[in-house]
């Protein structure tokens, strides 16, 4: 690291969840940031100093950054993950939204609910029905790029979209490993992410967490 290099902390809690996609965008850039996670029965007292009284934030130099899709553009746009042009980026930010989306449509539905039954039920029906909308039309996108003959999801790639939509496969497939089973380009793009040089190596030494 060189004396005038800016100082990154990012601060989550000791998940991959919403930090991960910054984690790995430090991972491919290559870029040197304190992997500070906070203990649960700690947060209670740090929630007030927060942006949003939420994780994850990012100190940048003493500035602080809330809200965990903000902290990874921010990133992206300095270590050239953002899209080549404002169209690209348009594109990538879209791609990301639409992880939002896939989130909120269902996801979080049946992983938060409390009683078993209920949540057995939930689950079912979101990987024998709900998900597949969301998966073929992230395939769709894929095959859409012409550029890098479906490799990334955006121009020649990769970008942080492409980081962000692996992750969110790696969790589907940890809940439901034959999720994939489907959709041979998501399933590609998702080994070609995790092997990017500074990703792979990441993967092998990150945290063991539960999600
Ligand atoms: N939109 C926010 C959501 C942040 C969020 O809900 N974070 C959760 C952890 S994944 C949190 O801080 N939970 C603790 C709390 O709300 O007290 C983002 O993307 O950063």
């Amino acid at each position: 690291m060189a004396r005038n290099d800016p100082i990154y902390k990012l601060v989550y809690f000791d998940l991959r969840g919403l930090g991960e996609t910054a984690r790995q965008i430090f991972a491919y850039a290559a870029v040197e940031y304190e992997d500070h996670r906070i203990k649960r029965e700690d947060w209670p007292y740090q929630k007030d100093a927060t942006p949003f009284r939420t994780l994850p934030y990012l100190e940048v130099d003493g500035e602080v950054i809330g809200q965990s899709n903000a902290i990874c553009r921010f990133l992206a746009r300095r270590f050239n993950l953002a899209g080549r042009d404002d169209l690209e980026q348009a594109r990538v930010d879209a791609l990301v939204d639409y992880v939002n989306d896939v989130r909120n449509g269902g996801l979080i539905g049946w992983f938060r609910e409390e009683d078993k039954e209920k949540k057995e039920k939930l689950k079912a029906e979101y990987f024998n029905k709900t998900v597949h909308g969301y998966l073929e039309t992230f395939e769709k996108h894929l095959k859409a790029n012409t550029d890098s003959n479906a490799e990334y999801f955006v121009g020649s790639g990769p970008t942080w979209a492409d980081i962000h939509i692996a992750i969110l496969m790696g969790m589907l497939q940890d809940v439901e490993p034959t999720v994939l089973a489907k959709y041979p380009l998501l399933k590609a793009h998702k080994a070609r992410v995790e092997n990017l040089k500074g990703i792979k190596e990441w993967i092998q030494k990150r945290p063991k967490t539960a999600m």
